[in-house]
């Protein structure tokens, strides 16, 4: 690989184009959207693998769609009072406006909304932002047209896709200023709205002329409705559980892998242990790490409860070993409350004001705060630096003599070449990282009090920036997790030569790691043989382009990913 590839690499989350239909398992599928609950799978696939999406052809339900434009359209005629239709925005809502600006108003919205900053967020960000929106408007409490709810859908279905920023949202009246930009794109406002059309940059009006679409004029409310909301933040936060949750698994798959190169005993993820202190998440940590480790012959067998004197070694495993399951329980449990919040976050209407037609009534309210997202985001964070901060501790012991059991120092492969240092820099460009993932731990949500917006947006959220900071937490922990396997692979490899005098690991690790220890080989192009362990000599591999290609593997759901999927659907049923 070479360094212009490996710079993709680096900036590949905020850069890829969507890439349509790659996903064959995806070509059939399709996701109606309005008349059940989104998963979080399911707006993955559409915002990353091209699954087509079906707006619900459920009468009652586009029934109540028109019946809140109705509401509107009376209201406007009768020249009720209602925020944001009759009067001004936010801390200007004391502004009356006739009926003869009410159209306007909703188009000016979108001109002084236009106001984002910075790089421009992942195209599948913006997918899963749109699927969302199209989703909450279906609740027929928005008041705005099938018409434009439709676009959405075509948009999605034909990989258009609107060019959004990463600054611009507070989180509070939900993420106006992302959503300006895939309203005036939508509608075709101007040519300073521009597109991603299937892979081309182009302006709004030109990717329209190619839909056959014509540009359209809001409605009163539906400027307000399309951009009220918390979809971007949400959309960007259901991306990110989905990646931390396959990180979560690798993290379980590295850890299993570390254990049998350290050569651990099995005795500390005993069901006994667990049933007398049974949170839902160290349960699951210690079933997984038993299982996993099922059948190794690089592990204490040690299950029936008997423990043998270990010689200069301790009688029982460090913490990072034997604590395994206390110390992931907590992550786990919040890693799922996480994606119910979120998931209950996609299936909301966020705007304001909310109509109810049926009782031909509307109300004034916050729906489009974005706490939740700002929350959870931040609390993802910090337990991705958890997660980071275990990993490192684990690879610490792994490289040195005195704590491993017998391996050789800095994992080095071939001893006899003097000038071999093994896996010392590796370790730390890990080092690197696990701090920065741990000060991304921090909160956003509980800092900074803007008084937006003449006081009226007083409080807020930060859940767009948080939820963006998410995703670089994401990002970089793929690269770090690049790394532990690469730890993880030398490790088997060097345990099975102390056990029995060869180097293939596939001969002695468990059932549940073969497939993982497998993948990484083969993603790095070195397959396994009996006579050398994966690193060998220092000068005959580049390791900076096997972690890019492990961690391009790892972001793209490829076969490291499927290697967990039993952990990883084990994880979402919890
Ligand atoms: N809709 C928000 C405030 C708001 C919306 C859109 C633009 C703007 F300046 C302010 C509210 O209910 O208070």
């Amino acid at each position: 690989m070479n360094t212009l590839s490996l710079q993709q690499n680096i900036t590949r989350s905020w850069q890829v184009p969507f890439t349509g239909n790659s996903n064959s398992d995806n070509l059939n599928s399709i996701v109606t959207v309005g008349d059940r609950n989104l998963t979080i799978d399911e707006v993955v696939n559409v915002a990353r693998h091209g699954t087509q999406v079906r707006l619900t052809d459920n009468v009652d339900i586009l029934k109540g769609v028109q019946a809140s434009c109705d509401y509107i359209d009376r209201a406007v005629e009768t020249g009720q009072p209602i925020y944001g239709v009759t009067s001004g925005f936010g801390g200007m809502a004391h502004v009356v406006i006739s009926r003869e600006q009410a159209a306007e108003l909703q188009t000016n919205l979108i001109w002084f909304l236009k106001s984002g900053a910075g790089a421009r967020l992942p195209l599948a960000d913006v997918r899963a932002a749109m699927l969302l929106r199209a989703n909450s408007h279906l609740y027929g409490a928005s008041g705005i047209r099938l018409e434009l709810i439709q676009r959405i859908e075509t948009f999605l279905n034909a990989g258009v896709t609107p060019y959004v920023y990463e600054f611009g949202s507070i989180g509070a009246s939900g993420d106006l200023v992302p959503l300006s930009y895939i309203t005036g794109a939508l509608i075709g406002l101007d040519p300073s709205f521009t597109v991603d059309f299937d892979g081309r940059e182009m302006d709004a009006p030109t990717a329209l002329c190619r839909l056959g679409l014509q540009p359209l004029q809001l409605q009163p409310k539906e400027g307000l409705a399309m951009m009220n909301g918390t979809s971007v933040m949400t959309a960007i936060a259901g991306n990110c559980v989905y990646d931390a949750r396959v990180l979560l698994a690798l993290a379980m798959g590295v850890h299993a892998l570390a254990i049998q190169g350290l050569y651990g005993t099995n005795q500390s993820f005993h069901p006994f242990i667990h049933k007398h202190k049974p949170h839902p998440g160290q349960l699951w940590a210690a079933d997984q790490m038993f299982s996993l480790l099922k059948g190794s012959y690089l592990v204490r067998e040690e299950s029936d409860g008997k423990h043998e004197y270990r010689g200069q070694e301790l009688i029982q495993d460090r913490y990072s070993l034997r604590c395994l399951p206390q110390y992931m329980g907590p992550i786990v449990d919040g890693i799922s409350e996480i994606a119910e919040q979120i998931e209950l976050e996609m299936n909301s209407v966020t705007d304001n004001p909310l109509i109810d037609a049926n009782k031909q009534a509307s109300y004034h309210g916050g729906n489009f705060l974005g706490q939740y997202v700002g929350v959870t985001m931040d609390r993802l964070r910090y337990y991705i630096g958890l997660l980071a901060k275990h990993i490192d501790v684990q690879i610490a012991l792994l490289v040195s003599p005195e704590f491993s059991n017998g391996l050789p120092p800095s994992l080095v492969g071939n001893l006899e070449r003097k000038v071999n240092m093994g896996l010392k820099g590796l370790q730390i460009s890990g080092n690197s990282i696990m701090p920065l993932l741990t000060f991304y731990g921090n909160s956003l949500a509980d800092r900074f009090p803007t008084h937006a917006e003449q006081f009226n947006q007083n409080i807020n959220s930060q859940g767009y920036v948080s939820a963006n900071l998410t995703r670089r937490s994401v990002d970089i922990f793929q690269y770090y997790m690049a790394i532990a396997l690469m730890f993880g692979v030398q490790a088997a490899d060097l345990r099975t030569y102390k056990m029995t005098g060869h180097y293939d690991a596939r001969t002695c690790l468990s059932t549940g790691t073969l497939e993982l220890y497998a993948a990484v080989r083969q993603v790095v192009g070195h397959q396994p043989t009996s006579l050398r362990p994966y690193i060998w000599n220092d000068n005959e591999q580049s390791l900076d382009e096997h972690i890019a290609l492990i961690s391009a593997d790892i972001a793209a759901g490829g076969l490291i990913v499927q290697a967990v999927s039993d952990i990883l659907s084990s994880l979402k049923s919890i």
